[in-house]
């Protein structure tokens, strides 16, 4: 399958119904029959996460208890948002503590392009964090020269939004492979 072809490390499912990439759970299983990647469930509120998934990615700020709460569930199963702020300078602490390995750093606001220099900041910290916000075929020189621990590229690489572009997936692979 083309997904599989193009070397992907991970497969990542909107199930956030407000998002116009959403998918249902029942997508998530079917995909999972077609590549051989793991299938990340993405979402922002708890009960849109699909908990059956490879791993799971929330996609917003989680207080102390929410923290506790998938702690006792499996940390290595998590991937959590730490927007790249001030405050996510903060919040990343948190995550650390509380035994959290997988962490993306993503911009406060969808839509808006991620600092570099924040995240260069938040990146000498943790560095083999997943690095996303905004990505597309133009720009992704300058976050791979980053040495992030991986990209997450979705908007930037569609045709309109929820319809990715072969393309632009073609295009952003090619760049990443011929290096910086
Ligand atoms: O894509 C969405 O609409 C979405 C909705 C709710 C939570 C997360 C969402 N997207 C995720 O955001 C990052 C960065 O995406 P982008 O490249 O800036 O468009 C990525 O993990 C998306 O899956």
């Amino acid at each position: 399958m083309f997904l599989d072809r193009i070397g992907i490390d991970m497969i990542g499912i909107v199930n956030e119904p407000s998002s116009p990439r959403f998918a249902k759970k029942e997508f998530n299983k079917m995909i999972r029959t077609k590549v051989s990647r793991p299938v990340v469930s993405v979402a922002i509120n708890h009960d849109n996460l699909d908990l059956k998934a490879d791993l799971i990615q929330v996609h917003r700020i989680l207080n102390d208890d929410e923290l506790e709460r998938l702690e006792t569930m499996s940390t290595s199963r998590f991937i959590l948002y730490v927007p790249v702020s001030e405050e996510g300078r903060i919040y990343l602490r948190k995550v650390v503590s509380h035994g959290f390995d997988k962490v993306l750093f993503d911009s406060p606001r969808r839509g808006l392009r991620t600092s570099l220099q924040l995240a260069k900041e938040l990146l000498d910290v943790f560095p083999d964090a997943g690095l996303a916000g905004g990505i597309n075929p133009e720009n992704v020189v300058d976050f791979v020269s980053l040495n992030p621990g991986w990209l997450d590229v979705s908007s930037g690489v569609e045709e309109y939004p929820g319809k990715k572009s072969r393309d632009k997936v073609m295009k952003i692979k090619e760049v990443i492979k011929g290096g910086v």
